[in-house]
Formats: structure tokens, sequence, C-alpha cells
């Protein structure tokens, strides 16, 4: 039994007063103890949300990191440097981060096995663009982008990283994948651990990213293969959030 993790990327959003607002109208509501809620907010807000949150169930993430523990990296935050501020999960791999700031496959794998050895959890993303979903090759993409991420990660760290499945066409436009369509890639992705790790593919949790909100979240949770969501503009409203968590 996988427990749904339900993450929320704030993404470039959020002073520390309204990131402390917005903590606090979640925290003002009682919350799915069986959902593992997730806050993944700025660097510069995150020693905030962690004092804010201590004494609840909610995690705390960061949408980013360098590899390497410190040295001449500027502008850069290290996994140290975020596990002393108390970090739970760090995103890797956003589409963002791939298309805006010249992610590849190979620095992705870097920071997931850096986050491991930090013990703090990645949370993979992965997703195809609209053309590569038009021309027939999703899972072709989705599958590369697998293989190359976990390259040369052990069996027993599944347990400690999370994938998020997001097609890059369903984030912040208001098109979702169909839960359907969401659960075939899902699966498909699981199909692909499993043909490199065996029955661990049962273990490790897949979410959903892509316009997830109040009034999609259920079906997509139905879903066999779906553990969760990774959520963006629903996630800055303190109500919609809690309604995903309590799904
Ligand atoms: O990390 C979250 C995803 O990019 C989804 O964003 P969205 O919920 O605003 O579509």
């Amino acid at each position: 039994m996988r427990t749904p993790i339900i993450a929320g990327n704030w993404k470039m959003n959020n002073t520390i007063s309204e990131g402390l607002q917005l903590v606090g109208g979640i925290k003002s509501h009682n919350l799915n103890q069986d959902v593992e809620a997730v806050l993944c907010v700025p660097f510069t807000i995150i020693q905030d949300v962690k004092k804010a949150v201590e004494n609840t169930n909610i995690k705390l993430g960061a949408q980013n990191m360098h590899w390497e523990e410190n040295g001449a990296f500027t502008g850069e935050i290290s996994p140290k440097m975020l596990k002393e501020l108390g970090v739970d999960y760090v995103i890797i791999g956003h589409s963002e981060r791939r298309q805006y700031f010249n992610e590849t496959d190979i620095t992705v794998n870097k920071k997931i096995k850096a986050a491991i050895s930090h013990d703090i959890k990645p949370i993979v993303c992965v997703g195809e663009t609209l053309e590569e979903r038009e021309a027939n090759i999703e899972k072709d993409v989705v599958k590369s982008q697998i293989l190359k991420a976990f390259e040369g990660i052990e069996e027993k760290d599944l347990d400690n990283i999370v994938i998020a499945y997001e097609p890059i066409w369903a984030i912040g436009t208001g098109k979702t994948a169909s839960s359907d369509d969401a659960n075939d890639m899902i699966l498909f992705i699981r199909e692909t651990i499993g043909e490199k790790y065996g029955e661990k593919k049962n273990v490790i949790r897949i979410q959903y990213g892509g316009s997830v909100k109040p009034s999609n979240i259920k079906e997509l949770m139905d879903k066999s293969e779906i553990d969760g969501a990774l959520v963006g503009g629903a996630s800055l409203v303190a109500q919609d959030f809690v309604d995903l968590i309590n799904f």
C-alpha cells in the first residue's frame, strides 16, 4: 500500500509574509492524515515555513538544488544547505528547469544521487511536450528520461524517491491529461521501473501533475497507479490545497 502524496509547488511565488499567510490558512483546517502533504517553497521562505509547520504533519520541500556540497557555483544552493534547514523533499528536473535553466538528464541524475546521499527525498519530474505527444513518441521520451534519471540509482533507494509525471502541455494551461491517459502513462513508468528493479516497481510512488485542482483530484486519485499529485496553481490558494489533501 503506497501512501498518497500531494505536493504543492509554489514556484516563484510568495514573499515571507505572503507565504506565512498561506500556511496559516492551510493549518487552520483539519488535513487528512493518511495523505502526505508537502509544501515545496522558494529558498527564501524555507526557514520560516519550517517553523510554521512544526507540530503538523506537513512536510517541507525545495524546488531545486545543486549536486555539489559547496564550491564556486555562484547563486546555487547545495544539498547540505537544504538539509541543515530541515528540508524533507526536493523537486528535481521540473520541466520549467529543463526548459528555462538548461537542466539536462545528466544534471537530473547527479541531483537525484546528491539528494539521496543527503537524506533528502527527490521528486523526479518527467513528461513530454505537446509536439512529442502529437508525434506519438511520448512513451519513448518519458522512458528515456526515466532510464537516464535512474542511472546508477540503487534498488534500496526507491522507497525514498517520488516520480512526478507532468505532461508539459498540461502545466498551468488548464488542460489536464484525462485520468485514463495519466494512469496509462504512470503504469508505463512503473513498468519501466520494473524492467530495471523488478518488484520494487510496486513501492515507488508516482504522482501526476498538470492543472490538478479540487474538481479533478478525486478522479485522478481513484486510478490504480496514481499515488498523488504535484500541484502548481491550486497550491497557492489555501482552501484549494486543503481540498486537494482532503480529496
Ligand atoms: O509543479 C507543478 C506543475 O508544474 C503543475 O502546475 P499547475 O498545477 O499550475 O498546472
